[in-house]
Order: C-alpha cells, then structure tokens, then sequence
C-alpha cells in the first residue's frame, strides 16, 4: 500500500471516505472538471493539508513527514510545464540540482529524452519548444529524479493521441523498471484504458467511498 485516505474533508471539494492507492501500480484519476483532481494530488505531497481525516504513506501518517522530504519521495509534475533559461540538458540538470541530487551523465539524459520521444540535443535551447515539446521536456526531468510516486497532472494534454500513448507507454515502462508508483490525472479515456491498474474516479463535492 503506498496511500491510505480515512475520512478526509478538503474545503468542500473533497469529501473521501476511504481510499487505497496501491504501490507499484499505474493509477489513473478520473472525473469530470473541478471535481477535485488536482487538489487531490496536492494533498498526497503536503503542498496542501486537509481540513480533516488522515492521510497515510507507507502507513506513517503524513503529517509527520518533512513537507520538503516527502516531496523527493513523492513527486509531483503540475498541468503547466515550464522550462528554465538554458539548454535542454541544463535544463534536465537543473531538476536533478534544485532537488540536490548528483548530476548525470550525458548519455543517461539523452536516454530520458529517447524514453519520452524528444528528438532535439541537449545544447539546443529549451527556449523555443513547443507546448507538447516542454511537457516531454518535463517529463524527462521528473523521470531522471526517480522518485518512489510520480503525481502527473495531465502530463500529456499538449500531445496528440498516437504520440500520447507512444510516450506514456515508454515513460511507464521506465518507472515500472524502478518499482515506482504513479498516480496520474488524464481526460484520455484511451490511455486510461491502456495504462491504468487501477482507476479513480472522482465526482464532484458529494459524499462517498471510492
Ligand atoms: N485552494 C483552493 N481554495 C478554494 N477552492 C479551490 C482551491 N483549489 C481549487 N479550488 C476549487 O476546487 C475545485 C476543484 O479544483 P481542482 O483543480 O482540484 O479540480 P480538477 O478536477 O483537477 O479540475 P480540472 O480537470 O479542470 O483540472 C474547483 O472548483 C477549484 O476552483
């Protein structure tokens, strides 16, 4: 088990009665807008608390975890991309750095590039990508941090579908290789149905067990 969620209350967006988010799996969150997606994610790395219930990693109560240790544990990639000043490997460095891990050798970011499909140098500038080049981008820098839990926020809504699924599909294979977890939030019923182990499906602001 990687999460548990007992009776958690969240400024009337979330009202969750149990909730079991298992490791080692591909979990997909579903719903319709603003039922509460992102806000769930945030709350599984403490960049918001509940207002009520308890929330359990690996069956330690996560308030007792240091927000900022937890969040090189659990990790999150939010719905907008962003690219620093620089090029595309000073830009997978900086990840590893801002996270103070050791930085890695060329070969091994090329490598991440190749597993999310971006087919561009590292000494080309990050300046100029695309919408859908900086989300893979971004995956990349996530994917090179190797945490225990992935929380992606719609990590490939700039991608059209075949290269959607291209990527995602290499990106898990990636994090299975590793043991790690990843609880993802996609409106790609497709890749849902092709990557998902489990399913969450949120609705909005109503009591009930999910
Ligand atoms: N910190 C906050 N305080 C108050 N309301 C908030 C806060 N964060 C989000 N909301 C509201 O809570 C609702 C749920 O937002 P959330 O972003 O979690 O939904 P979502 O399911 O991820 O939606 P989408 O699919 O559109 O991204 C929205 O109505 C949003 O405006």
């Amino acid at each position: 088990m990687t999460f548990r969620l007992e009776k958690i209350r969240y400024k009337g967006i979330l009202h969750i009665d149990h909730l079991k988010i298992s490791a080692g799996m591909v979990t997909c969150l579903t719903g319709e807008s603003g039922a509460g997606k992102t806000s769930l994610l945030r709350l599984l790395n403490r960049m918001d608390d509940p207002d009520s219930g308890s929330i359990f990693y690996q069956e330690q109560p996560l308030d007792r975890f240091n927000p900022i240790e937890l969040r090189r544990k659990v990790t999150m990639l939010s719905q907008t991309s962003f690219t620093l000043p620089g090029t595309i490997g000073e830009n997978l460095q900086a990840g590893l750095e801002m996270t103070e891990r050791e930085k890695k050798d060329e070969a091994v970011l090329l490598k991440a590039l190749e597993t999310v499909q971006l087919h561009k140098s590292l000494s080309d500038g990050a300046g100029n990508l695309s919408g859908g080049e900086k989300q893979r981008l971004s995956l990349a820098r996530v994917l090179l941090l190797k945490p225990e839990v992935y929380l992606l926020d719609e990590p490939t809504a700039a991608l059209d579908e075949e290269t959607e699924l291209k990527v995602m599909s290499r990106f898990l294979e990636e994090v299975k290789r590793d043991k790690g977890t990843v609880i993802m939030i996609t409106h790609s019923k497709q890749l849902a149905e092709i990557c998902a182990q489990n399913t969450i499906t949120l609705k909005k602001a109503k009591e009930g067990e999910y």
